[in-house]
């Protein structure tokens, strides 16, 4: 895709329901109409307040039970990055991980290789090619599941708290990371200085959207509700 700034995704009044164990339904997500076309876009709210059902849904990792949802252009291929790296390191070697990303684009296992290495040092990491992903801190594996999805070349990253896990110093270098990159990217976090640098802040707060716009007020708003203004 040309213009990675023309991805749009468009929500109309898309709703997410759940079967609960006693058989009733239990609203996850209230009808939620909305277009996000931002570069940066920031998800905050109190824990369960819907932030990853929303992320999920964009991904197409579960469907509205109400409404509908469109990204576009038609075909906009996300990646999903999340909180915990392990979920989505599938090989063994830092290397083989990025290279297995690399299958769908490039055929011949050397040109693997080479992107794989170029990814890597851009982010830093390219002494650790030939390193079990089990040897990395929290904070390189962080990087090369970011690295894995990056390799997939992704017109949207989805990122549901990439910085949970990571200490001040990769929380600052992971953000750096996450900023500098061309695509659009729409970020679920708990981070409030992550959010505060995004185009477009979204509140959620029991699966309802309470607050949208520049990052001051929205974030003003979420202290308000969660009693820390
Ligand atoms: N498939 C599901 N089945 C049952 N409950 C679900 C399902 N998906 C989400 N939930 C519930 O919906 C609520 C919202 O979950 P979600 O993961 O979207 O919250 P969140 O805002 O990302 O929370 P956190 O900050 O804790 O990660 C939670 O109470 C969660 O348990």
């Amino acid at each position: 895709m040309d213009n990675l700034s023309s991805v749009t995704t468009t929500l109309d009044a898309v709703a997410f329901e759940v079967d609960t164990a006693e058989g009733a339904r239990r609203r996850i997500l209230h009808p939620l109409t909305l277009t996000l076309r931002e570069h940066r876009i920031a998800v905050i709210g109190a824990n369960g307040s819907g932030k990853s059902t929303l992320l999920r849904l964009i991904a197409g990792l579960v469907t509205p039970t109400e409404g509908s949802l469109q990204l576009r252009p038609a075909g906009v291929r996300p990646g999903f990055i999340f909180a915990n790296p392990q979920a989505q390191l599938i090989m063994p070697v830092v290397g083989e991980d990025i290279a297995f990303s690399l299958r769908r684009s490039i055929s011949s296992p050397k040109g693997r290789r080479e992107r794989s290495r170029e990814i890597l040092d851009t982010m830093g990491l390219g002494d650790r090619e030939n390193s079990s992903i089990y040897d990395l801190s929290s904070g390189e594996r962080q990087k090369v599941a970011l690295a894995g999805v990056l390799a997939a070349e992704p017109e949207l990253v989805l990122a549901d708290e990439p910085t949970t896990l990571l200490d001040l110093r990769s929380t600052v270098e992971f953000t750096e990371l996450l900023m500098g990159l061309e695509a659009p990217m729409i970020v679920a976090t708990h981070d409030l200085q992550l959010a505060a640098r995004a185009d477009r802040v979204l509140v959620f707060e029991a699966g309802r959207l309470i607050a949208d716009g520049a990052p001051g007020p929205a974030i003003a708003r979420y202290r308000e509700v969660a009693g820390a203004a």
